[in-house]
């Protein structure tokens, strides 16, 4: 059991997930005939549990949870820490970051991809839940197309709202000028 907001919810676990990660689904119920929101959110210890404001993780995850509490709706919660290349690599991408990288120039130059998740494994979770059909918030435009090629059917796809912190600014302009995160009131923000 877990609790989100004032609503009590059960914390949903999965056996044989393509990639054997222990991934978890908190699902708050809707009511039916709705379409459920879905949110799909990588693992980030810094920014979900520590308040690190390099990113905006820990408050789109606030986000999230608010508007399930509100009107239900599934968090994915899926162990995909630093875009997939580990807590570990992540921390060595700030050090790099620091000395000029930007977010994705850091993972390649680590060795690794820029961003590494597969959400095959979340078409799974959500296959297995008998929620086909969903709205799924997110700025991310390769998490519907991801989904949708793994047979679920996205019929929406609403942006979270924008986070900027001073620490982050550089890191949201990346997301949005080179992974085509629609962040589309971060120029105004900025500006
Ligand atoms: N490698 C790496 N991973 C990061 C960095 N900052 C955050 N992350 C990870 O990125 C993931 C979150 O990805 P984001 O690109 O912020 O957001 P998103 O989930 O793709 O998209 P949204 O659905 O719009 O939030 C988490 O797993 C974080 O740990 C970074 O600088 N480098
Ligand atoms: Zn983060």
């Amino acid at each position: 059991m877990a609790r989100v907001g004032g609503r009590s919810t059960e914390l949903v676990t999965f056996s044989g997930l393509p990639d054997d990660g222990e991934h978890v689904a908190c699902v708050l119920p809707i009511e039916p005939s709705t379409t459920p929101l879905v949110r799909l959110h990588s693992e980030c210890l810094t920014g979900d549990l520590f308040g690190s404001e390099r990113c905006d993780c820990g408050p789109q995850l606030d986000e999230a949870l608010a508007r399930m509490e509100k009107e239900g709706g599934t968090v994915l919660y899926l162990r995909q820490e630093g875009r997939g290349i580990g807590l570990y690599n992540k921390l060595d991408a700030y050090v790099l970051q620091d000395q000029g990288s930007d977010t994705f120039e850091a993972n390649r130059l680590l060795g690794r991809g820029t961003d590494e998740r597969d959400y095959g494994v979340a078409a799974a979770m959500l296959h297995a839940l008998g929620q086909t059909r969903i709205r799924l918030l997110t700025n991310n435009p390769d998490k519907a197309v991801q989904l949708r090629e793994h047979g679920i059917e996205v019929i929406e796809v609403l942006p979270t709202q924008v986070y900027l912190t001073d620490e982050n600014a550089r890191y949201l302009s990346a997301k949005a000028q080179i992974s085509g995160h629609t962040l589309n009131a971060l120029e105004e923000k900025l500006s």
